[in-house]
């Protein structure tokens, strides 16, 4: 880990395809860095006036024509990447952008830009801080509405300014108590005030918020996998079928049909879900049925939600322990369960949710399409999914470690303060609580996470 103040500027120029490969009406290739000036001289014979679109010929080495388009120039800081940008939009055609691009790199001191790098650049140059890097990435990767208004959120500064604030309050209970610390006379009344236990608890309460959002965050971003188990013939394709609203997967009455992994992405009410149906869980001999049941175990270990499927018409028992004792055995402890009485159109039983003793159970026709609305209403009520995206912000995994840490150090802090008084430890978990929140927007980061960051993002982001 690395503290870092980078304000240096960033010394190399660097050039890429800002709009997406093949062909299109338009194509942009972008420059920056201090080399920028230079090539709109060599390319353009002039460098454009800052921010104004020119009209003019792409010139190659020769002075002959390349293509005839438009110019766009900023000067550095004012600029996307903090540093001298040039954009040239030609047509989009992939053999005329390689010809100009080939140009640029031609005159040496311009090199092909890694993925994400003009982001990068703005991060580096104080432009966006690190959630705001990553919304963009978010914001165009969204597979939803939803998620994208969810990003631009986060890219206007949403989430940041939650982050900022949570630290703000931090650093002001650091001083108290390192003031405290200093005057050991002292000590003790400063750290037993009833008002840094309230401000403590505060705080507390003001990360645990967040994160409850940050986990709608990321749910809209990522979308909750939800995995359908259960018998041979059970209708779990017919259900994945009723949930994605299409004929993904092969449905017939004979049993292990479903043999390899199925998965739908679909959205309900704006909240993304990825829909995984698995093969008919039996003892089987058939070679390529065994592995398409371990196969449905792995996606098991690995599923946010499990909707175990039976046949009402053929099982009775409501709690899972009886209906299949060696399945509930297996499934990992941590993994939430919702029991899907299927077939509700043969065996008569009345469609829609109930809970019997902690055990979630919906009834539904996956055939028929009865009880399917409840599951989707069901499904929502377990993620906590609003649905309004107000105020709402994109997050990422990594976020929400670094707020469940902060959270952590917070209570071990407040446990210390209030079992031993305990100043110093106090402190010091107070402090490794900012680091947390600082990693968060990028304040404090390691070269390896900014790597790991910037290198997911497309070519000429
Ligand atoms: N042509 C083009 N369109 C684009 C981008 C781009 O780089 N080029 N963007 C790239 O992602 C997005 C827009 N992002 C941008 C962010 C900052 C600045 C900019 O010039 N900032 C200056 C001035 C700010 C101001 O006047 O308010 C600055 O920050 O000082 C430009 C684009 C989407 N559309
Ligand atoms: N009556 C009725 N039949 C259903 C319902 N859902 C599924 N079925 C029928 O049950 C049979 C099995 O359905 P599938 O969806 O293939 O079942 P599965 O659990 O995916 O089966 P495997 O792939 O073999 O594990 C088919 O004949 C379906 O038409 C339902 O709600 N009501
Ligand atoms: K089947």
């Amino acid at each position: 880990m690395t503290t870092q103040s980078l304000s240096t500027s960033y010394q190399e120029t660097i050039a890429a395809q800002a709009t997406a490969p093949g062909r299109g009406g338009v194509g942009i290739i972008r420059v920056s860095g201090p080399e920028a000036r230079n090539v709109a001289l060599t390319i353009l014979g002039k460098v454009p006036e800052v921010r104004k679109a020119e009209y003019l010929p792409f010139l190659d080495a020769n002075k002959q024509a390349l293509d005839q388009g438009i110019a766009l120039y900023f000067q550095g800081p004012n600029s996307f990447t903090g540093e001298d940008v040039l954009e040239l939009h030609g047509h989009g055609g992939p053999v005329i952008l390689d010809m100009l691009l080939k140009e640029i790199l031609a005159l040496g001191k311009v090199r092909i830009a890694r993925p994400g790098e003009f982001s990068e650049q703005a991060f580096l140059n104080d432009k966006l801080d690190l959630t705001q890097a990553e919304a963009i990435a978010d914001l165009i990767n969204s597979s939803s509405e939803q998620a994208a208004r969810c990003a631009l959120n986060s890219l206007q500064g949403d989430f940041s300014k939650l982050i900022h604030q949570m630290v703000e309050n931090v650093i002001h209970l650091r001083m108290y108590v390192e003031a405290a610390i200093d005057f050991p006379e002292e000590e003790i009344n400063f750290l037993a005030d009833e008002k840094l236990v309230n401000d403590l608890k505060d705080i507390i309460e003001e990360v645990t918020q967040v994160r409850q959002q940050a986990q709608q965050g990321s749910l809209i971003r990522e979308g909750m996998r939800v995995v359908i188990a259960g018998r041979p013939n059970a209708g779990k394709s017919s259900l994945l079928n009723a949930l994605s609203g299409k004929e993904s997967a092969i449905v017939t009455d004979i049993e292990g049909t479903t043999r390899d992994v199925l998965s739908e992405q679909i959205h309900i009410d704006g909240m993304p879900l990825h829909i995984i149906d698995t093969a008919g869980l039996r003892e089987s001999s058939d070679r390529v049925e065994q592995i398409g049941i371990e196969r449905a175990w792995q996606e098991i270990s690995q599923a946010d939600r499990v909707l175990l499927m039976v046949d009402s018409s053929h099982e009775h028992s409501l709690d899972p322990k009886m209906l299949w004792p060696e399945f509930f055995e297996k499934l990992p402890e941590n993994i939430g369960l919702t029991i899907i009485r299927n077939k509700a159109d043969i065996s008569g039983a009345e469609t829609g949710y109930t809970d019997i003793n902690d055990h979630q159970i919906v009834t539904l026709s996956a055939k028929t399409g009865l009880g399917i609305q409840e599951l989707k209403q069901h499904l929502k009520d377990i993620m906590g999914y609003q649905g309004n995206t107000e105020g709402g912000f994109i997050a990422r995994r990594r976020h929400i470690t670094a707020l469940e840490n902060a959270h952590q150090h917070l209570i071990t802090g407040l446990e210390q303060l209030e079992s031993y008084v305990a100043g110093e430890i106090l402190a010091e978990e107070l402090r490794l609580c900012q680091q947390e929140l600082d990693q968060i927007t990028g304040e404090f980061t390691s070269d390896d996470l900014l790597g790991r960051i910037f290198s997911s993002f497309c070519i000429g982001k």
